[in-house]
């Protein structure tokens, strides 16, 4: 018995998958209330009651076995075992949501019927009761021929059943299988119609209340003015309710600088650990209470169900500029960073409206951004309250700003695209809205410690070698007497010649210099300056100013705000063209999209230094 077991979860999305695949095997897979969050397959350990292993793999949702996305083609190939030197699952596990299960049975029937052991997990049942739905199992395994176990994945209800049911299904694997009559998209609905009707016990007409709200919520025209004014009051919090939390890590960066000044020797080896290490990678690390208060407002909307429906409203626009509504899903994991964002396009049916939305996915603000945003305006942006009665802060509504330029940037070049490179009708779209849900505590304290967690470690990996590198090259070689040690350096010397193309669009010495860094991931671009401005200060003795003193310094406010508009566009991220190239099969889109945001990020940055030349500011 060294066969390796093996078996699979399958159904449509949001049904509960990746949730019940991290409730057995201990992963932590990413769970969202809305359909297309797993794009690729990922393998898990799961334990069955005998104490043996069974390889269990969580697949993408599908609607069938003909796949017409590349995420549901992952799944066709799994179940049917045709991924080149790996066997088919032993055993299909199917999770249908019980609250929606006439519309799941359609695709369960499919996977039946290849006869293979089957087992279903009769998921979110307690969604099914709050709404009042009471379902019979048993009536629900005789009419399809296969064990059916009731489930609550997130409140880990029924996993031991669950487990027991794949184990005897498991002991089957080696029997041929019996595929069964084969029934056409049409028959399917009717049985599963039948199906899921015979199964009802009681039903009460609870959900009521949620379509009252979606009447709201989805309403043509206050469902758009309440989104708006929702993502306003995120921006507003992300500057205000940080505020005295970032403050607190400024003010314990400083006193480690002071501490380290006062226990070691002066010289270069401390200059290395204050001015590159602490300035550089302490720079960046104060933002982690405005990622934290972001993600907060991201991961909650999106285990409430209101994403989803975020996502319906702005289908109309999509489908003006050419896209399907199909693509925000996509566009919003982008708001975290663009990786997954571009990962997640692959539930895109259209390849061209897939292409698309991976050429425009850079342009939704990542949480990457945040930190350069953040620190231009805290030096530049007055912190005074405007509009009607004082109850808006200029430094959020600036914010706001950046991010709705990013968004009105995007639909432009998306509607220029369509009508260009990826020319094409655009394609329809089909969501089905998930249930409201109150977002769990615990889900959600888990999903804002990984995003710190990812924050952080870059701020210690990336940021922390890229910095130190810079720092290296700013102080090699030394400066000669009354010389500058920017201007004497490696680096400095570089910079000055990059500063000849940035100069035009307003940019300084200092800019340039952190520009080549700040390919490797947007954020360096604040440590670059922190350890120039730490090197060049050091110099003449200077009391340690914090970056942004060193910023309004030294900067005009045309630059600072040139620097910004640079920022919305251009494509500062080795990882996002990384992934560009790896979903695009080749050089020739990344290449395309480097160009043309860069040209972008040139043009846009040109017209806001001159245009506020112009205005006088
Ligand atoms: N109340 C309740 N919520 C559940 C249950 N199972 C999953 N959920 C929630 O339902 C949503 C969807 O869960 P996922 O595990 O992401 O669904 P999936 O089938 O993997 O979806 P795709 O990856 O898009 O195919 C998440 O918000 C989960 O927290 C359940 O049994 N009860
Ligand atoms: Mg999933």
């Amino acid at each position: 018995m060294s066969r390796k077991r093996s078996a699979a979860l399958v159904g449509n999305p949001n049904a509960g998958k990746s949730a019940l695949f991290n409730a057995l095997t201990g992963a932590r897979q990413k769970i969202a209330n809305y359909p297309g969050v797993t794009v690729e397959r990922k393998a898990g350990r799961l334990i069955l009651p005998s104490g043996e292993p069974v390889e269990l793999t969580d697949l993408p949702g599908s609607y069938g076995l003909h796949a017409t996305s590349p995420d549901e083609e992952v799944t066709r190939r799994v179940i049917l075992g045709e991924l080149a030197g790996e066997a088919a699952p032993d055993v299909l596990v199917i999770v249908l949501d019980a609250s929606n299960l006439e519309q799941h049975l359609v695709f369960a029937q499919e996977v039946i019927a290849l006869g293979k052991p089957t087992v279903v997990a009769l998921n979110m049942v307690d969604l099914a009761e709050r709404d009042g739905l009471v379902l019979d199992p048993q009536v629900l395994a005789q009419a399809l021929g296969v064990p059916v176990i009731p489930t609550v994945a997130v409140r880990r209800r029924g996993l031991t059943e669950l487990a027991a049911a794949i184990a005897e299904a498991e002991s089957h694997a080696s029997d041929t299988p019996h595929p069964r009559a084969h029934l056409d998209m049409v028959e399917r609905r009717v049985e599963a119609q039948a199906i899921a009707s015979a199964a009802i016990i009681s039903e009460s007409a609870k959900h009521r209340l949620h379509s009252r709200v979606d009447r709201v919520l989805l309403h043509p025209f206050i469902g758009p003015v309440f989104l708006f004014a929702l993502l306003f009051v995120v921006f507003q919090a992300v500057f205000s309710w940080a505020a005295p939390f970032a403050d607190g890590l400024e003010g314990a960066v400083g006193i480690l600088t002071e501490m380290v000044k006062g226990h070691m020797a002066p010289g270069l080896l401390r200059d290395f650990v204050t001015d590159g290490a602490l300035a550089g990678v302490g720079s960046v690390v104060v933002f982690l209470p405005q990622i934290i208060i972001l993600f907060f407002f991201i991961l909650a909307l999106e285990a409430s169900g209101y994403m989803a429906r975020a996502a319906f409203l702005m289908d109309r626009l999509m489908a003006g500029v050419g896209l399907s509504g199909r693509s925000f899903i996509p566009l919003l994991s982008s708001f975290a960073c663009a990786v997954p964002g571009i990962m997640a396009t692959r539930s895109i049916t259209d390849p061209r409206d897939r292409l698309t939305t991976i050429l425009i996915a850079p342009l939704m603000t990542c949480s990457a951004r945040l930190p350069v945003y953040a620190v231009i305006i805290a030096a530049f942006i007055p912190n005074r309250p405007v509009g009607p009665g004082g109850m808006i802060g200029m430094q959020g509504l600036v914010l706001f700003g950046l991010y709705v330029i990013g968004i009105v940037g995007a639909m432009l070049a998306a509607l220029a695209l369509r009508g260009t490179v990826t020319k094409g009708a655009a394609s329809g779209f089909i969501m089905e809205l998930p249930k409201y849900q109150m977002p769990r505590l615990r889900d959600l304290g888990l999903g804002l410690f990984q995003r710190a967690w990812i924050f952080l470690r870059r701020a210690g990996t990336i940021i922390f070698y890229v910095t130190v590198v810079l720092w290296l090259l700013l102080n090699f070689p030394r400066a000669g007497q009354g010389e500058s040690q920017v201007d004497a350096s490696i680096a400095g010397r570089i910079a000055n010649g990059i500063a000849v193309v940035v100069e035009p669009i307003g940019f300084n010495r200092d800019i340039a210099l952190a520009l080549i860094p700040s390919m490797a991931a947007r954020e360096v671009a604040v440590s670059s300056l922190a350890t120039t401005y730490a090197v060049d200060s050091s110099d003449e003795d200077e009391t340690a100013h914090q970056l942004s003193d060193q910023l309004a310094k030294r900067w005009s406010l045309p630059t600072a705000l040139a620097f910004l508009a640079w920022f919305v566009f251009a494509p500062q991220c080795i990882s996002t063209i990384a992934v560009t190239r790896r979903e695009t099969n080749g050089w020739k889109w990344p290449g395309f999209m480097l160009a043309y945001l860069f040209g972008l990020a040139y043009v846009f940055a040109g017209i806001t230094y001159w245009g506020a030349i112009a205005l006088g500011l």
